[in-house]
């Protein structure tokens, strides 16, 4: 059990991140799977932020450089997209913008889990999948495929997000029950969210893209950012729970709660703790 301190510590701090993209409105390119594109960008409206869903290969010279961070999801991953997601992490990397790979489904073949360990090659900021996603990425080999969903808990996957965090240089979050957030040494367990944001899809991509507009508020303190990200987000869930009726109607609640939580709900309800 952390000290009370140590736990007020992390409650302000995920407020303060929370107040800067309210504040700051971070403009997020995203070059997201068709699945997601709708959760992603409402996502990121609701917490404040500014999504631009641009992905075409001769915009990017273009438009990346005016963002404030990008995020690259695989999903529906074809082999005339790639293109686009390698020259805007390119660009991104070198002109110091952060950004995260999400490897949604990464074991589905050998040519997406290929593309996943080019673009990490790239340098992202952070890399965010789930448990299965992050083990296969980690070892470069694909393993068993349920397609975008997890066959592992998240904690299964620690030692992999470690392994992944130090050979990339990344900071590595693995979302399930408990999400993990390790840069190879520190790990870090966010405790909030609730089971039923799993019947939702693209909840971990709208992550993923969260994640992407805190660190552009924060890119010195990856590790912070994203921990702070994963907390909103699920406190967002937790909220939204309650007054749903199922997955269709969390859906809803949970963009109406991200978008207005406010300080008290914020301090009361973040459960962080470190796990090694
Ligand atoms: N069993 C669970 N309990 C609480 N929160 C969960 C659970 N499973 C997933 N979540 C939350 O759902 C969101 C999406 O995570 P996840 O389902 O792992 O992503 P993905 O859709 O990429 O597999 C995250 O905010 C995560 O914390
Ligand atoms: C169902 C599906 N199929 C390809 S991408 C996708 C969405 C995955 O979203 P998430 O990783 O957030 O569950
Ligand atoms: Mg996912």
């Amino acid at each position: 059990m952390e000290s009370k301190s140590v736990q007020n510590e992390w409650s302000s701090g995920v407020w303060a991140h929370l107040t800067a993209v309210r504040e700051r409105s971070p403009l997020v390119q995203c070059i997201t799977n068709f699945v997601s594109m709708d959760l992603v960008a409402n996502t990121l409206l609701s917490a404040g932020a500014s999504p631009a869903m641009v992905h075409s290969v001769v915009e990017i010279p273009d438009f990346t450089p005016h963002i404030h961070a990008l995020c690259v999801n695989v999903g529906t991953l074809t082999p005339d997209w790639l293109p686009s997601m390698k020259a805007a992490a390119e660009l991104a990397s070198n002109l110091g913008k952060p950004w995260v790979l999400d490897p949604a489904a990464v074991s589905c073949s050998g040519f997406r889990l290929k593309a996943c360990l080019e673009l990490v090659e790239l340098k992202p900021t952070v890399i965010k999948g789930n448990g299965s996603e992050i083990i296969a990425l980690s070892s470069a080999s694909p393993g068993q495929t349920k397609g975008a969903d997890s066959s592992h808990e998240s904690t299964d996957a620690i030692e992999a997000a470690k392994s992944l965090a130090e050979s990339s240089g990344a900071i590595v979050a693995v979302s399930g029950a408990v999400d993990i957030v390790t840069d190879g040494k520190k790990v870090i367990g966010v405790h909030n969210g609730t089971k039923m944001m799993q019947k939702i899809t693209a909840t971990g991509c709208s992550l993923a893209g969260l994640i992407a507009a805190f660190l552009a508020i924060d890119p010195l303190r990856a590790l912070e950012a994203t921990v702070s990200a994963m907390s909103v987000f699920g406190i967002a869930g937790e909220l939204g729970e309650a007054m749903a009726k199922g997955p269709g109607s969390l859906r809803m609640h949970l963009i109406d709660s991200l978008y207005g939580l406010d300080e008290t709900t914020v301090l009361n309800l973040v459960n962080i703790t470190r796990l090694g």
